[in-house]
């Protein structure tokens, strides 16, 4: 447990909470053509932008614990940063350091799983998404096991392979499943067996979070365990006629088995040894609950479960320990600024629709999902809207900031945070009409809670996790131009950008306490000891500095 945080002797705090709105995939775009941000008619972001202070933030890369300044920013990285107020060496960066030093295979997991399979005569499975979006995994790391896996004597490997176009470019599959089939095939010999068996998009199967959509995880079960779906003979032939037939972006294509003579060819059977090689969380704990989970399972009808050796790439939960094996720890992210504000007894709200609800909670806290505090801590899941999201782009910015008012009126909390998840589910869509939409309802709600923050002689520090929506077209790399189509339409991105991301300080009640010129060069990481200093505490010494100059 922490010690309670110090006052600060020059600043007490304001009468009204200090509210931390989290815009997530909303940054400062580089390129005029397809920033979706400033496109958008949003007259309350604009003036507070040009009346209050504000600086921008780095949230890529380096600045938020990522290998290099050519990843960008994600929610989870983004929200560890915001809420440990430091930054720590991220998945993607351990996971590299495991497989380079050699130290993931000497690990007990690896040997178990593997020697597991050498036993029982079964395969290892590895299931994930197979692009290098660094985001949820990356392709270089499940080559690395695959090699390994033959060399350490395995004999048949099986791949479940889930299609991104939402890290990466939203048709890219074929360049990461056409090398990467090779790459089996070259590795096959008499010896040693290894193929794709079943694949699907990220947003149709498997990869649901935060409880938003069960069927996700059903779908998944059935091809990736069960081996029932549509037959294909390989994974080409699968993605190239499931685009025809339903004009789908990679993320949102249909489920597909890999099958030889009617029988699919990776099946999950007793003996197996299981490896989820995502190394990010929110997306991994509802399948890797499906394999760990016993009888009171209720989810979905599993029809069988095999006994296997299942383990994740990482910890994904760190309260809980899910899974109970993996192969790299996870950073220890420790005294995060929740668990000072619980040890300083400061009452906190947390709230956001359920895409976002563990961001502003488990991200929030270093992936851990409980509470520091039962009693100083609220945490409020808005249920979103089960519907692609170019239908509903407004989705429930309202609805968090109705509940959100409702608190800062009846005045329990001291520290509220929230999380406004359009500028983000929506950028990821691609759809740019949409994106516009849903930054001008996301305006409406900060006019709205503008107002009461004023009332309630309160702050608010508007800030995001990273961009997305300020980014809404590929530009090439070397020109800047936009990329077409070959109807001359923009080429949609639909991933997060590299951009900073603002920090806006809405302090009504200002009275010259800090410089009004806020410090430059930081990084979001920043964001936790700004909070901290504002509700009237001077911030840990080993946190990032905030923004302010006192
Ligand atoms: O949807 C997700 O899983 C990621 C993109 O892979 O987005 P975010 O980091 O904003 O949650
Ligand atoms: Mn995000
Ligand atoms: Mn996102």
């Amino acid at each position: 447990m922490v010690e309670a945080l110090k006052a600060n002797p020059a600043f007490s705090g304001r009468k009204g909470p200090v509210v931390l709105v989290i815009m997530d995939g909303v940054g400062f775009g580089k390129y005029t053509e397809g920033d979706a941000v400033a496109a958008a008619h949003t007259e309350v972001l604009d003036e507070l932008m040009a009346s209050y202070p504000m600086t921008k933030l780095k949230a890529h890369g380096i600045a938020v614990g990522l290998p290099s300044d050519d990843d960008m920013g994600n929610s989870e990285v983004g929200h560890n940063a915001i809420g440990a107020g430091r930054v720590f060496a991220q998945g993607a960066k351990r996971v590299n350091g495991a497989i380079e030093s050699g130290e993931m295979f000497t690990g007990e997991t690896w040997k178990k799983l593997t020697e597991n399979v050498k036993k029982s005569g079964g395969s290892l499975h590895f299931l994930g998404l197979l692009s290098d979006g660094n985001v949820h995994s990356h392709i270089n790391h499940l080559k690395a096991m695959v090699a390994r896996a033959k060399e350490d004597g395995v004999k048949r490997v099986r791949v479940h392979a889930l299609l991104d176009g939402r890290d990466v470019g939203e048709t890219s599959a074929l360049d990461y499943f056409d090398p990467f089939a090779d790459y089996l095939a070259s590795l096959s010999d008499g010896g040693f067996d290894a193929k794709i068996a079943s694949g699907g998009g990220r947003m149709k199967i498997t990869m649901d979070r935060y409880n938003a959509d069960w069927e996700m995880v059903h779908r998944g079960w059935q091809i990736h365990v069960l081996g029932e779906g549509r037959q294909f003979a390989n994974a080409h032939e699968a993605i190239e006629t499931l685009r025809k037939e339903t004009g789908a972006i990679d993320q949102d294509l249909p489920p597909f088995v890999i099958a030889e003579g009617g029988k699919a060819v990776g099946t999950v059977e007793d003996g197996d040894s299981f490896i989820l090689f995502n190394f990010r969380g929110d997306r991994a704990l509802e399948i890797t609950k499906a394999f760990e989970a016993g009888d009171d399972f209720s989810e979905f009808d599993r029809v069988r479960v095999p006994n296997v050796e299942y383990a994740g790439m990482m910890e994904y939960d760190g309260d809980l320990h899910v899974p109970k094996q993996y192969l790299v720890s996870p950073p220890s992210i420790d005294k995060t600024m929740a668990e000072y504000l619980a040890a300083s007894g400061v009452k906190m709200f947390s709230i956001s629709e359920t895409q976002k609800f563990g961001h502003v909670t488990y991200f929030f806290n270093g992936n851990r999902s409980g509470k520091f505090s039962e009693e100083l801590e609220e945490y409020v899941e808005i249920p979103s809207d089960r519907v692609p999201f170019e239908e509903r782009p407004w989705m429930k910015a309202a609805e968090i900031t109705d509940r959100v008012i409702e608190e800062i009126e009846k005045g329990s909390y001291r520290f509220i945070k929230l999380n406004y998840p359009n500028g983000d589910m929506v950028g990821h869509t691609g759809i740019y009409e949409a994106v516009l939409c849903s930054m001008e309802a996301l305006d409406l709600s900060l006019g709205r809670l503008k107002k009461a923050v004023e009332k309630a002689g309160g702050v608010m520090v508007i800030s995001a996790d990273h961009g997305n929506s300020d980014d809404m077209f590929e530009h090439d790399k070397k020109s800047g131009a936009v990329k077409t189509k070959a109807n001359g339409k923009p080429q949609a991105k639909t991933s997060h950008s590299l951009n900073p991301v603002p920090c806006i300080v809405y302090d009504p009640g200002y009275k010259g306490e800090y410089a009004k010129e806020l410090r430059s060069g930081l990084g979001i990481s920043s964001l936790a000891a700004t909070c901290i200093e504002l509700l009237g505490f001077q911030a840990p010494e080993d946190y990032d500095t905030s923004v302010f100059t006192w």
